[in-house]
C-alpha cells in the first residue's frame, strides 16, 4: 500500500532544512521498502508571491488527500506589513484548522551530548523529557470577533476573543491524558484560572476529565508560574496540557532547555491520525540561506511523522538512532556547538544523519 507525503518547505530557512529532511526520508524509505511517494506544494510567502494566497486551492487539496505533511516554516520580514488575512502565517493556521490538527505534541528532549548547549546547568536538565500538549485549532488563536474597531472616543481598540469550547478542551484533555499514561503518569494543565473564566472551564474539564485516567495524577499550574518553573525545575514536568497561545509561548522556553530551538520537532494530529510535522521555530530570516541552520528539528519530525501518521515505528526510531549517532560524533551546527564539538553546516548535518543511516 503506498502512503503519500506531502512536503511544504516554505519560507526563510523552510526549504534548506526540508531539503536534510528529504534526503533522509528518501533512504528511508528505500531502506525499509515503505513505499511512499512524495509531493511538493507551496504555503506561506512562497504561496503568495507565486498565487497570491498564503494557502493555494492545489496545497490544501493535496494537504487533505496526503497520509502526512512535513512543513518547514512559513514568514519572514517581506511579507510583514501585508494585512493579517493576508499573512504567510495564515497559510500555516489555515492548514492547521482546515485539517483540524487540533492536538499539538511539542516533547522538549534533552540529547545528553548536548548538556553543555542547554541554557541551564546540567544537573537539572540532564535526562529532561517533557510532553508538551497544545490545543492547537481554538483559543484566542482562532476565537471571534477580532479585529481593530473605531471606538467613538475617536481611537482604535484592537481585540480579540480567548474562547472554549467544553468539547474542544475535552478532546485536547483527553489525548494528554493518554500522553500521560503511556509516560511518567502525570499530567499538568496549565492556565489563568485565577483570572480567565475560559480557563475556569478549562480547569473544571480537566477535573472532570480526571476519573477516567484514574491512574494519573492530575495537577493545576497557573501559566505564569508554569513559565517560571520551566527554568527552576523542568523535571518536575512529564506532560503538559495547555492552550493555544500559551502552549505557544512555553514551547520556545522549552526548547532552549534542550540546547536549541533546532532540535524541538512537533506533531499536530487530527483525531483520524492524520498529521502534519513541523520544527517548533520559524523562519529564522536572520540566518535565511546562509546554510547554517540547524535542520535536526526538522528531521525529528520526520521520525515523529513515521511513528504517528505511517504506523512505521522502526524506521522512526532509525532517524532518532542516526540522529543520536551524528552528535556522539561531536558534528553541531551553531547554535548547539561548545567546547569539543566539529561545527558543521546544515547540509553536512543532513548528509551525516544519511550517512548514520
Ligand atoms: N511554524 C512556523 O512556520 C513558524 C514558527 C515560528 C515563527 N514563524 C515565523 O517565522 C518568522 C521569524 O520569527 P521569529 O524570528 O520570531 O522566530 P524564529 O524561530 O524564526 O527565530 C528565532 C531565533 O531562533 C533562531 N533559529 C530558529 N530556527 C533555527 C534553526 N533551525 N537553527 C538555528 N537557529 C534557529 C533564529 O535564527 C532566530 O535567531 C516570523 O515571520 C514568524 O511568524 C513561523
Ligand atoms: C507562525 C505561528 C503562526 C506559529 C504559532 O503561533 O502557532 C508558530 O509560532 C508555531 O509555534 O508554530
Ligand atoms: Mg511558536
Amino acid at each position: 500500500m503506498s502512503r503519500n507525503v506531502l512536503l511544504l518547505p516554505g519560507d526563510g530557512i523552510g526549504p534548506e532544512i526540508v531539503a536534510e529532511a528529504e534526503k533522509i526520508l528518501h533512504a528511508i524509505n528505500e531502506k525499509f521498502d515503505l513505499k511512499l511517494t512524495f509531493d511538493t506544494g507551496l504555503v506561506g510567502g512562497a504561496a503568495l508571491d507565486e498565487a497570491d494566497n498564503p494557502l493555494p486551492d492545489d496545497t490544501l487539496d493535496m494537504a487533505r488527500k496526503a497520509d502526512a505533511i512535513l512543513l518547514g516554516a512559513v514568514g519572514g520580514p517581506k511579507w510583514d506589513a501585508l494585512p493579517m488575512a493576508k499573512r504567510p502565517e495564515k497559510g500555516l493556521l489555515g492548514l492547521r484548522s482546515n485539517l483540524e490538527l487540533f492536538a499539538n505534541l511539542r516533547p522538549a528532549i534533552l540529547y545528553p551530548q548536548l548538556a553543555s548547549a542547554s541554557s541551564l546547568k546540567p544537573e537539572v536538565v540532564s535526562g529532561l523529557d517533557i510532553m508538551i500538549v497544545r490545543e492547537l485549532t481554538g483559543g484566542i488563536y482562532f476565537g471571534q470577533p477580532r479585529g481593530v474597531r473605531q471606538l467613538e472616543s475617536g481611537e482604535r481598540q484592537g481585540y480579540n476573543t480567548y474562547a472554549y469550547t467544553e468539547s474542544e478542551i475535552r478532546r485536547i484533555g483527553r489525548v494528554a491524558f493518554e500522553a500521560a499514561q503511556q509516560r511518567g503518569k502525570k499530567l499538568c494543565s496549565v492556565d489563568k484560572a485565577n483570572v480567565l473564566e475560559v480557563t475556569v472551564l478549562w480547569r473544571e474539564i480537566m477535573n472532570e476529565l480526571k476519573s477516567e485516567y484514574p491512574d494519573v495524577e492530575l495537577s493545576h499550574m497557573y501559566v505564569d508560574n508554569a513559565a517560571m518553573q520551566l527554568v527552576r525545575a523542568p523535571k518536575q514536568f512529564d506532560v503538559i496540557v495547555t492552550g493555544n497561545m500559551f502552549g505557544d509561548i512555553l514551547s520556545d522556553e522549552a526548547a532552549m532547555l534542550t540546547g536549541s530551538i533546532g532540535m524541538l520537532p512537533s506533531a499536530s494530529l487530527n483525531s483520524e491520525k492524520q498529521g502534519m510535522y513541523e520544527p517548533c521555530h520559524g523562519s529564522a530570516p536572520d540566518i535565511a540561506g546562509k546554510g547554517i541552520a540547524n535542520p535536526l528539528a526538522t528531521i525529528i519530525s520526520a521520525a515523529m511523522m513515521l511513528r504517528y501518521s505511517l504506523d512505521e515505528e522502526k524506521a522512526a526510531a532509525a532517524i532518532e538512532a542516526a540522529v543520536n549517532k551524528v552528535l556522539d560524533q561531536g558534528l553541531r551546527t551553531a547554535d548547539i556547538m561548545s567546547e569539543g564539538g566539529t561545527r558543521v553546516s546544515t547540509r553536512e548535518m543532513g548528509d551525516a544523519v544519511l550517512a548514520a543511516l
